[in-house]
């Protein structure tokens, strides 16, 4: 059966990039392969995660504010587009956010849905899956510091669960569909660090979990 291609966008530490690493062709992760690691931020360790890799996983890097400050009158869509289109250029078969801190547009969603061709002209392609991993639950905390803001909550009595998903990528943030949820337990005195460091452990199992129930949906 042919390797599934996957590329992986960070903007940060890139623990969930190492789980996805570490689960590669393992019965967790079955015939896949990273074939990108791609970053909006030059110092993202994830970067040198994947370069550090056995064998390295080739890395590329492009930044909204420079790319807009280098090409004059472009715009954020412009760079979703651009970010795409380097992106398809390793046919991926799927693209997982993880970690990554930047919200994209239909410049981006467009070409990975397979509803504008890369091209002027050229016929369209078919829709390469998007994931996202999340570390909340459906509907709740959308957006950034998640954590945090769950954290918070839960220690006013707002809430009384917590928990991280996987869920494929739309243009509502963190609306899209999700495809694996997994509960964190939170008690009532626990420290930040302690319930930040149960939602990075489960979300690096819930992480690879979304990539094989996806890989697994195509042929
Ligand atoms: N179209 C979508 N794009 C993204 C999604 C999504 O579901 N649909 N998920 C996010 C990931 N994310 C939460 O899971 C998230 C990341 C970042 C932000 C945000 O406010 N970003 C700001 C910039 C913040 C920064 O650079 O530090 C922005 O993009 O202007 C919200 C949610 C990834 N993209
Ligand atoms: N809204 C998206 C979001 O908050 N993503 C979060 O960024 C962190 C990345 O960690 P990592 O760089 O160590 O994988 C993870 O906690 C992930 O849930």
């Amino acid at each position: 059966m042919t390797e599934k291609r996957v590329v992986v966008l960070i903007s940060g530490s890139g623990s969930n990039l190492q789980a996805l690493i570490n689960a590669q062709n393992t019965p967790s992760l079955p015939n896949a392969r990273i074939v990108r690691v791609f970053s909006n931020r030059k110092a993202a360790f994830g970067l040198t995660r994947a370069a550090q890799a056995t064998p390295p996983i080739p890395t590329a890097y492009l930044a909204l504010q420079p790319y807009l400050k280098s090409h004059p009158g472009k715009t954020r869509d412009d760079y979703d587009a651009e970010v795409a289109r380097i992106l398809l250029a390793d046919n991926p078969d799927l693209i997982i956010l993880a970690g990554w801190m930047h919200i994209l547009g239909d410049g981006f969603l467009e070409l990975t849905d397979g509803r504008k061709p890369l091209n002027e002209g050229e016929p369209t392609r078919g829709v390469v899956p998007v994931i996202n991993l999340h570390p909340a639950l459906p509907g709740a905390f959308d957006g950034a510091n998640a954590i945090e803001r769950a954290h918070e909550a839960f220690q006013k009595g707002e809430i009384t669960r917590a928990g991280v998903m996987v869920h494929r990528v739309v243009k509502d943030v963190d609306r899209g569909e999700p495809l694996v949820v997994k509960e964190v337990p939170l008690e009532k005195g626990d420290s930040l660090e302690a319930f930040e460091e149960r939602v990075h452990e489960t979300e690096h199992e819930i992480i690879v979990q979304g990539a094989a129930k996806v890989l697994a949906e195509s042929k």
